[in-house]
């Protein structure tokens, strides 16, 4: 068969850096055919960047009889070659990272899309740098697309982008827009900048003084080939994500490596979009070969669903659309000019293409809000997405002065947030706000996610993190002293996650004995030790295949196991006790643990670094109940009137002294403490008192009672006053910690809040 391709990739312009390295991975591809069976024949031409030369070059080879062309590296070329394709039935690998909106029947897409790069880098960047997000690019497609994206989904995670701009393609000074971010102070940076714009940008921010640890820049883009081009140690510190990185440490990768810098005869910077180059070249040019055919249908039909093992993991050739599911790794840029791996979607995650639609527009119910606004104590104003005031309540309108209709301006939200308290809630694109003179008591906002509700603020923003985790399948860590709900959280990510249909399996793993902890993590084939089960068993991983693993008391693992359990949460595979064969599972995992992790690692050697940093891709603390005062009575009041359900009837009032007293007792054993006091005093009640009185109370806490009503000792003497003695006793904070049941960061803080010193 004679297959002759077309390679348009840009050798001059602004995009040249990145477009060489495509051009060598695609040749890499090529050669790879044996010329006895298929004679191919390359045609190369510089399409400059420029989306004019593209089509010229495009039509003048179709003309010669080229079928397929690999490259058109920016969108604006792609899109330029459409027409051209359409209208000699050519077709083209587009091995390129880009902005989604498209599916055309013409082009098999190798690189990744929005959904699976950008969304994925957007959530590390927030969890671990904040939510303030300046973005940066060139003007043309690709970057304003994918920013509209961006924007949507920042909004959804409740995020701020500080500022969006866009320079000239090619654009090379950036003294204003690196003053422009030392002034606005963001979180981190979002660039969709590409081509000589990516080298100027980093080493203008590098020349200015910024630094990664505080303010580093995320790009899709910016990959191993543009950090030789910079000069590797100018974008040390800085992220970017795609399937493949060229330090992936797996032996497909090093052995392609090595091929690649045979093949060029020296050590060369391989990036995704080369990989992407090399690996849809290869696909289109089998199917082809194997289908004798450069019919376009029959070609992707025989495409479709295909499995393939690569450097980067197991990618799926999709059966509607022409793009890949794949699995996606974040990586921080080291200064040799490589990727350290900081995240690993382990998982594929499937190609959306399309931009997910918004919801739809809603409108304020006036009719609602209106018999609300009558009777609220509150001033009630909603405003829309455009902050254009859509209702005010009677009360508002004399309070503010402001009108229906109005767009709200920040300079008079400073004016009401001068003089009122002003809770805002954010629902379909809307904000309500409600105002109160402000020397009221502050509004306490209930926040609700899953079956767990808080007022507490730090709570609140935990809880956050639970909902970014519910929409991903990172691995999550769940902190908590014992009985603060770190099972009831994990079971409700697993409720409120696409998940919530597959099983949750939790396992004790401190509690497994150390010889029986992998057959009941990883099951057993018949007759592999004395006591197995006929027919052998299914472990705990593959019981919860398509659904939530929950690793319980994580930190109390030996550590010995510890490798197993990070080789087989790694992999996503598994092998049977007496078997050889792997199995592959699909499972999210969270892990639990009332341990200091990080203090265990640093002092204790107990926990292994590598497992607590892939567990704790997502985590989540859960403070104590004692530091959350404010949510006891709704959990009292919960627990009552599940008992009612329970055991028929019982008592429905709490005597007032009680509640203050449930409200003040620093509960050691935390919320399942709480549930088991007011068991006991709802079953002693029962059928003899229509209140929970302070007799129905075990003597513990009645002690605390009577002990701290002459000297009226607030919550935080009592902490204090514990603390003191625990110093005083121990004078070793490392013991002291572990004698009160706390982190030792934990007790460094208390100390400093008591002034309290060895
Ligand atoms: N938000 C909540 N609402 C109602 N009940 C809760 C809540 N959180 C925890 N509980 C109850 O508290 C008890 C302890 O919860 P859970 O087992 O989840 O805690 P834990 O932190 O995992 O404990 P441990 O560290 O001992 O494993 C359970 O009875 C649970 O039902």
């Amino acid at each position: 068969m004679h297959i002759k391709v077309g390679l348009l990739f840009s050798f001059t312009g602004t995009t040249s850096i990145t477009e060489k390295g495509q051009y060598d991975a695609a040749c890499f591809a090529i050669s790879q055919y044996s010329k006895e069976e298929h004679t191919i024949e390359v045609v190369t031409r510089d399409i400059c960047s420029d989306p004019r030369k593209a089509v010229t070059e495009a039509e003048a080879l179709a003309r010669e009889g080229v079928k397929v062309f690999i490259g058109c590296y920016t969108s604006a070329c792609r899109k330029a070659v459409l027409p051209v394709l359409e209208k000699y039935n050519c077709l083209l690998v587009y091995p390129t990272l880009y902005e989604g909106q498209e599916d055309h029947p013409n082009v098999f897409y190798t690189g990744e899309v929005p959904n699976q790069q950008v969304h994925t880098l957007i959530d590390y960047l927030m969890n671990q740098y904040g939510k303030r997000i300046y973005l940066i690019g060139n003007d043309y497609i690709y970057p304003r697309e994918t920013n509209a994206q961006v924007k949507t989904y920042i909004k959804e995670k409740k995020g701020e982008v500080v500022e969006e701009k866009y320079v000239p393609f090619g654009h090379r000074e950036f003294h204003q827009t690196i003053q422009d971010i030392i002034l606005k102070k963001p979180d981190a940076i979002f660039s969709t900048l590409v081509g000589q714009s990516v080298l100027a940008f980093y080493q203008t921010y590098n020349q200015m003084g910024l630094n990664p640890e505080a303010t580093p820049i995320f790009s899709p883009i910016t990959k191993e080939t543009e950090l030789y081009a910079m000069g590797t140690t100018i974008g040390a510190g800085h992220y970017s994500s795609a399937s493949y990185f060229q330090s992936l440490n797996n032996p497909m990768n090093k052995a392609f490596v090595k091929e690649y810098d045979q093949f060029f005869g020296e050590r060369k910077a391989i990036s995704s979009v080369m990989f992407n180059t090399y690996l849809g070249t290869k696909i289109l040019l089998d199917a082809i070969i194997k289908k004798n055919s450069f019919e376009r249908d029959r070609i992707f039909h025989y495409m479709s669903g295909k499995k393939m093992e690569t450097a980067c993991g197991t990618l799926r050739i999709g059966t509607k659309k022409r793009h890949l599911s794949r699995p996606v790794k974040i990586g921080k840029a080291l200064p040799n000019g490589q990727f350290e791996i900081v995240w690993d979607s382990a998982s594929n995650i499937q190609p959306r293409p399309y931009r997910i639609k918004q919801s739809k527009k809603s409108h304020v119910n006036e009719i609602v809000l209106n018999a609300w606004g009558q009777i609220s104590e509150e001033a009630i104003i909603a405003i829309s997405e455009h902050r254009t005031i859509q209702y005010m309540s009677r009360k508002a309108i004399e309070m503010t002065g402001f009108n229906k209709g109005e767009t709200i301006t920040p300079k008079m939200l400073k004016q009401i947030e001068k003089t009122y308290q002003v809770n805002s809630y954010e629902a379909k694109m809307k904000t309500l706000f409600l105002l109160k003179p402000s020397f009221e008591k502050s509004f306490e906002s209930i926040y609700q996610f899953g079956s767990i509700q808080t007022k507490n603020q730090l709570f609140q923003t935990e809880l956050e993190t639970a909902t970014i985790a519910s929409q991903s399948t990172a691995n999550v860590l769940i902190l908590g002293e014992t009985g603060t709900g770190k099972e009831v959280l994990a079971r409700s990510i697993h409720e409120e996650s696409d998940r919530k249909d597959g099983p949750f399996i939790a396992i004790n793993t401190g509690a497994i004995p150390k010889d029986l902890i992998t057959s009941e993590l990883f099951g057993y084939v018949e007759g592999t030790f004395t006591g197995a089960k006929k027919g052998g068993s299914i472990g705990r991983f593959e019981s919860a295949h398509n659904g939530t693993l929950f690793l319980d008391e994580i930190g109390d693992m030996p550590l010995e196991l510890q490798v197993i359990l990070l080789r087989a949460i790694e992999t996503k595979k598994i092998i049977r006790l007496g078997e050889s064969k792997e199995r592959e599972v699909d499972i999210r995992i969270i892990a639990a643990t009332n341990r200091d992790l990080e203090e265990e690692i640093a002092y204790n050697n107990g926990f292994r670094s590598d497992l607590y940093y892939r567990l704790n891709v997502l985590s989540i603390d859960i403070p104590p109940l004692r530091e959350r005062p404010e949510d006891v009575e709704a959990l009292a009041w919960k627990f009552i009137n599940e008992f009612h359900e329970i055991y028929g009837d019982g008592p429905k009032e709490v005597d007032q002294e009680v509640m203050q007293l449930f409200i003040e007792y620093p509960w050691p054993g935390n919320i399942r403490e709480l549930r088991n006091i007011i068991e006991r005093a709802f079953l002693l009640a029962r059928g003899k008192s229509s209140n929970i009185l302070s007799e129905h109370l075990p003597k513990k806490i009645k002690g605390y009672y009577n002990r701290k009503m002459p000297s009226e000792l607030s919550l935080k003497d009592v902490e204090k006053k514990m603390i003191t003695q625990a110093i005083l006793e121990t004078n070793n904070v490392n013991e002291a910690s572990k004698k009160l049941g706390i982190g030792r960061s934990t007790l460094y803080r208390k100390m400093k809040e008591f002034e309290i010193s060895l």
